[in-house]
């Protein structure tokens, strides 16, 4: 049985013990539903030919995992079937759900992580491979295939164990990460047919949505590595099956994954914005400000204080873009804004001790920057040009541009 399907079902009897009102699509939708129909053909390793990431079989033959896999889409209808016809078959609610019970529920988390798909780090480097159009992409191994990679090159059969449970993907496979640095990296990048490629190189190489996936996989493997002692007591502290917290195994205090949050700005004169860069960048990249949130700040509190340490300028008026989880050099949990400044009150005034530089520059200037895709190399003629998609100061500088040209009378093209 899929052990998504199973909790669900559980999860609907437990509701249904409780009285609950229920407010659900029709059973039919659930039945139609390509992501259900899918899901058993993706565990059992077949490429379903969409979706941006797909599972690889390495090297193995048939085993009872393999099987109970292949069973499941029939379970799944089943399961879909009994859906009662008021009950809101929301897939997405479905999953977040499957991936709460399993990071509480060591033996249901266990027994996904038998049937699940993986992402391999070595050293915190994820595993990628060149597909046949020559972009690269983290190949989801299927676990059982991994359980025998790791046997045939030595490994004692627990360092599965060790994978953190990183999501469930829209096939409904739970999704782990698992760092293999013990074992040598030239032959699993042998059994596995890739190589595992420093994660800010990875950056540069991933086209689809898998950056923030690795990101989240390599920030959970790192915390482990670095936690595995309590700061109180000195002692070792011992993690859940999910790997989503550490208890210490003499006071039982509790441990959970910690991120600092950061505020990126990207500050406008109501005609310019302004960018920054710090020594340390590449030649000629500027981006927006950050800075990371002091102790009991507020958001609005950190970003008025940056901007007035490192620049000078005192902020009017702030509106807040998105978010991300950053993982270089450590987690960040980057909450990015614009912010306005009186165009009467532009003169800046550089904190040389943090900042290289810092300058306001045009709508042309901010187009050309953007067009720029790959860094440029030794020799190459000096070039503006900023972050990289997958970072929120490429998003914020991209949101100004779009803005800037509609309030500019300019026509609004999405590069
Ligand atoms: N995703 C994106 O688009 C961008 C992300 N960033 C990230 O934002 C973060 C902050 O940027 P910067 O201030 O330029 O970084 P930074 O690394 O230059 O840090 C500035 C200072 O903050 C202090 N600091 C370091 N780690 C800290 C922590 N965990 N908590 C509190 N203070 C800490 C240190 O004194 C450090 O010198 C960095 O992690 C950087 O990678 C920065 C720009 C763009």
């Amino acid at each position: 049985r899929s052990h998504c399907c199973k909790l669900q079902e559980e999860e609907e009897e437990e509701e249904e013990e409780e009285g609950e009102e229920v407010t659900e699509a029709p059973a039919v939708s659930a039945l139609s539903s390509p992501v259900l129909l899918a899901s058993g053909c993706l565990s059992a390793g077949i490429r379903a030919g969409s979706g941006p990431v797909q599972s690889t079989s390495v090297r193995s033959g048939p085993n009872w995992f393999r099987v109970a896999a292949m069973l499941s889409p029939l379970r799944i209808l089943l399961c879909a079937a009994k859906c009662q016809p008021t009950r809101h078959c929301s897939s997405f609610v479905s999953r977040m759900r499957y991936v709460n019970r399993l990071k509480e529920d060591d033996a249901s988390c266990l027994a996904a992580l038998h049937n699940s798909h993986i992402f391999l780090f070595h050293h915190l480097s994820p595993l990628l491979q060149r597909t046949e159009r020559g972009t690269f992409r983290p190949p989801a191994l299927i676990s059982s295939d991994v359980q025998s990679v790791l046997e045939r090159l030595g490994s004692d059969g627990s360092l599965l164990k060790e994978s953190v449970l990183i999501g469930c993907s829209e096939q409904n496979q739970a999704q782990f990460c698992l760092d293999v640095g013990e074992l040598d990296q030239a032959a699993v990048e042998e059994e596995c047919g890739g190589n595992f490629v420093e994660l800010r190189k990875s950056y540069f190489l991933l086209t689809g949505a898998e950056a923030p996936l690795l990101a989240k996989g390599q920030a959970l493997l790192r915390w482990h590595q670095t936690s595995r002692f309590c700061s109180a007591t000195g002692q070792l502290t011992l993690r859940n099956q999910a790997g989503s917290q550490r208890v210490c195994s003499s006071s039982g205090i509790v441990y959970y994954p910690k991120m600092s949050p950061v505020v990126i700005v990207l500050v406008s004169d109501g005609k310019r914005c302004l960018l920054a860069r710090q020594s340390s960048f590449p030649r000629g990249m500027y981006s927006a400000l950050a800075g990371f949130c002091d102790m009991g700040e507020s958001l609005e509190e950190t970003l008025c204080r940056e901007v007035a340490e490192e620049v000078g300028l005192e902020v009017q008026s702030i509106s807040y873009s998105s978010s991300q989880h950053w993982p270089f050099p450590h987690s960040s949990f980057m909450l990015g804004c614009h912010a306005t400044i009186s165009p009467a009150h532009t003169q800046l005034d550089v904190d040389h001790t943090e900042l290289e530089d810092a300058r306001w520059f045009g709508l042309e200037e901010i187009t050309s920057a953007l067009q720029v895709k790959t860094p440029p190399r030794r020799g190459d003629p000096p070039v503006l040009w900023v972050p990289q998609k997958h970072a929120i100061a490429n998003r914020l500088i991209m949101e100004w541009m779009n803005r800037q040209r509609v309030s500019e009378g300019g026509v609004t093209s999405r590069l």
